[in-house]
């Protein structure tokens, strides 16, 4: 067993749960309300850019030329190849993707985004990974099995999304390997601290879903300064 798999096995419940939830579900049946797929939209937009953030964090910790190129990579992919899944659900509300961005993130997302930057800049480069393992891990997951249960044909709605997140097995495969490797020569501590890392951001992957759902927002007439 790696270090990964132990993560895996040791959070489970929350995979089980983020597969259960009805938005989740609903991508399956091809059945979401339309405001709270806009909701989701706009909110993964603002955590898509803090996610970039992350990674040139994780790039500036990384010591080698393999390390850097990869983490370039992944900002390449969350720049220009995430879009496509945003493209999707934004065919499906009828509303110009440009119409969905710059708007704040509502408080799970930001507590979210919160929890992942507090790791890169406080914490180690494999504490890190183990806050940003979580969002690929359980994407590749939610495609694959939503494939399984629903065999969707191109004529269902939200075909594009789920063999684009089906299909990213290699950012998560090459995201475990690393983790692996760092968390091999880490100190118990630090180990602790990955896997206290990993298991909050799968409890807010939830939290994210169903942020979208029931449309969070903040308290109060104002909301939030922008
Ligand atoms: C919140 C969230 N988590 C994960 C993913 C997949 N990269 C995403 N787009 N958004």
């Amino acid at each position: 067993m790696t270090f990964t798999d132990d993560l895996k096995k040791e959070n489970e419940d929350i995979f089980q749960m983020i597969f259960d939830h009805p938005f989740v579900q609903g991508i399956g049946k091809g059945e979401l309300p339309k405001e709270a797929v806009e909701h989701y939209i706009k909110a993964d937009f603002e955590f898509l850019n803090a996610f970039i953030q992350v990674y040139s964090l994780a790039l500036s910790k990384s010591v080698n030329r393999e390390d850097m190129a990869y983490f370039h990579e992944q900002i390449q992919f969350t720049l220009y190849d995430e879009v496509k899944p945003h493209l999707n659900f934004s065919e499906y509300i009828g509303v110009r993707f440009e119409d969905l961005q710059g708007h704040p993130l509502p408080p799970s997302g930001d507590h979210y985004i919160k929890h992942m930057l507090y790791h890169a800049n406080m914490g180690t480069l494999a504490e890190t990974l183990g806050a940003l393992l979580p969002c690929p891990w359980t994407y590749l997951e939610i495609g694959q099995k939503l494939i399984n249960k629903y065999q969707p044909t191109k004529e269902h709605p939200f075909y594009k999304w789920m063999h684009f997140y089906a299909e990213s097995g290699k950012e998560t495969e090459e995201m475990r390997k690393r983790l692996d490797v760092l968390a091999a020569n880490s100190p118990v501590d630090e180990q602790n601290r990955i896997k206290d890392a990993f298991r909050k951001s799968c409890q807010l992957e939830l939290a994210f879903w169903e942020m979208s759902l029931t449309c969070e927002t903040w308290s109060g007439e104002l909301a939030v300064i922008k």
